[in-house]
């Protein structure tokens, strides 16, 4: 077979690490598909920017046009980003019989159905398994190894940034801002880090779990999202003294059709293998009706490690050019979803809560609990270390997300309470 000729668009962390795997594995890959696979041009936004690899210059180009409209070009690989002119060179690319493997979460999202019809329509792969987690093949093992069971639950770390800051909080005391410039420096976080933090870049992620988990055609906007740009040491601390790990986890749930997926804070219980899931390391966790509880981890970010899902991605796209399969796979329709209402979402609760430090408090406080129907597995009352008043920790046993809410509104009002300081899911 002849060789099989990429266009890379982007030469940054996952780019980089493409042309090394690429390069050096050249031998191994060649072994697998039985032909070579070659760069041919490379997309970048400067020429003359240094590079960590040496980059012979003709390679180069700062037209993605080049890449696109080259006839030559069997496969294309987006490892730039972005959404508007990516989500156009891809359609472009798939137009003219292109396959496409990409990293980008972001675009496939927001438009991943309108970019796999694309490639259907014309007999062509579009893979996108360093889009989640990195280098772990989350993606493959939900479309072919769960084919044949009925998923309930994917819970995951999914977002390598964030794992790394909340691991050196907790373990290190290290503050927030300066794990953040690590986490930049080493490549882990996004061109603009607030995805990472705000807990988009998971909302992302999930909503591609889901949508593949599920079979439903789950979309961004079904998320809800909560980043860890408020948690505090205190948070981490009283997470710790209680035998729990502050992480931020995406989680999908099914029941009964209905679906659920959020983003936010959790509280894990150190006995759940997701709580000792540290740095930039990711896991999902997936729970099958038939085969029970499942987890999978790995290195979540970083260049070699994404790299393997991308490389991965462009042997299976050659593995089809051969079997002259190619646009042929994945789910071809995914069922119309139903959302989960708030009464139906059902989770433990941790709050802690400055309160005033008289008589009666306490008994006033979970009075509110026992007006909403929201039970409580164990209730801490103790002096508030940073002023004169109490705090009270507070853990419920399962309750509706509806019911939740209307205590927090309650709490709202009631003069004894001075602050709900922090309110966190708890899992395991
Ligand atoms: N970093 C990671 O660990 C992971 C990243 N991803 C995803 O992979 C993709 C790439 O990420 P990453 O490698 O970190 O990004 P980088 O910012 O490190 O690299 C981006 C590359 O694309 C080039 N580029 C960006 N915009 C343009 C443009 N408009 N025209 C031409 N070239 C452009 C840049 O050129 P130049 O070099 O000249 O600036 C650079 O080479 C993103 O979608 C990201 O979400 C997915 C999983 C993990
Ligand atoms: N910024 C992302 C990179 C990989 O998707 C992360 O931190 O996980």
């Amino acid at each position: 077979m002849k060789p099989v000729k990429v266009g890379l668009l982007g030469l940054g962390t996952v780019g980089t690490g493409v042309v090394r795997l690429v390069e050096g594995h050249q031998e191994d890959l060649k072994s697998q598909v039985g032909s070579s696979i070659v760069i041919e041009k490379i997309l970048v936004q400067n020429k003359a920017k240094q590079r960590a690899l040496h980059i012979d210059a003709d390679k180069l180009t700062e037209d993605p046009w080049d890449i696109i409209r080259d006839p030559e070009i069997d496969v294309v690989v987006e490892v730039m980003g972005g959404i508007a002119d990516t989500k156009q060179y891809i359609l472009e690319a798939l137009s003219r019989g292109k396959h496409v493997v990409t990293a980008n979460k972001d675009l496939m999202a927001l438009h991943g159905p309108e970019i796999i019809a694309a490639a259907r329509a014309n007999q062509c792969d579009v893979l996108y398994e360093a889009s989640v987690a990195g280098g772990i093949p989350i993606i493959r093992t939900l479309i072919e190894g769960f084919s044949s069971d009925r998923i309930t639950k994917i819970m995951g770390i999914v977002n390598g940034t964030t794992n790394f800051i909340l691991t050196k909080m907790s373990n290190e005391g290290a503050s927030y801002g300066d794990v953040l410039k690590e986490a930049q420096q080493l490549g882990y976080a996004e061109s603009d880090p607030t995805s990472d933090v705000e807990g988009l870049d998971a909302a992302r992620k999930m909503t591609i779990l889901s949508t593949l988990g599920f079979r439903a055609n789950v979309a961004l906007e079904d998320v809800s999202v909560k980043g860890i740009s408020s948690v505090s040491q205190d948070d981490i601390a009283y997470a710790k003294r209680l035998g729990y790990e502050l992480k931020l986890l995406g989680i999908a749930e099914r029941q009964d059709d209905y679906i659920s997926v959020s983003v936010e804070p959790t509280m894990v219980k150190l006995s759940h293998p997701i709580a000792s899931v540290n740095g930039v390391f990711n896991a999902v966790y997936v729970y099958g009706e038939a085969v029970g509880e499942t987890m999978f981890y790995g290195a979540g970010a970083g260049e070699l490690p994404t790299a393997t899902s991308v490389v991965a991605d462009l042997v299976a796209v050659v593995k089809n050019l051969k079997l002259g399969v190619n646009g042929k796979q994945g789910v071809t329709a995914y069922k119309e979803k139903k959302l989960k209402t708030d009464e139906q979402i059902s989770a433990k609760y941790f709050l802690l809560l400055h309160v005033a430090d008289r008589a009666g408090v306490l008994a006033r406080i979970t009075q509110v609990f026992a007006e909403h129907e929201v039970s409580l597995q164990s209730v801490l009352q103790q002096p508030n270390p940073h002023n004169p008043e109490a705090e009270i920790i507070v853990i419920t046993h399962d309750a509706n997300k509806a019911a939740m809410n209307k205590v927090l509104r309650a709490f709202e009002s009631l003069d004894v309470i001075r602050q709900v300081k922090s309110v966190y899911r708890v899992e395991g």
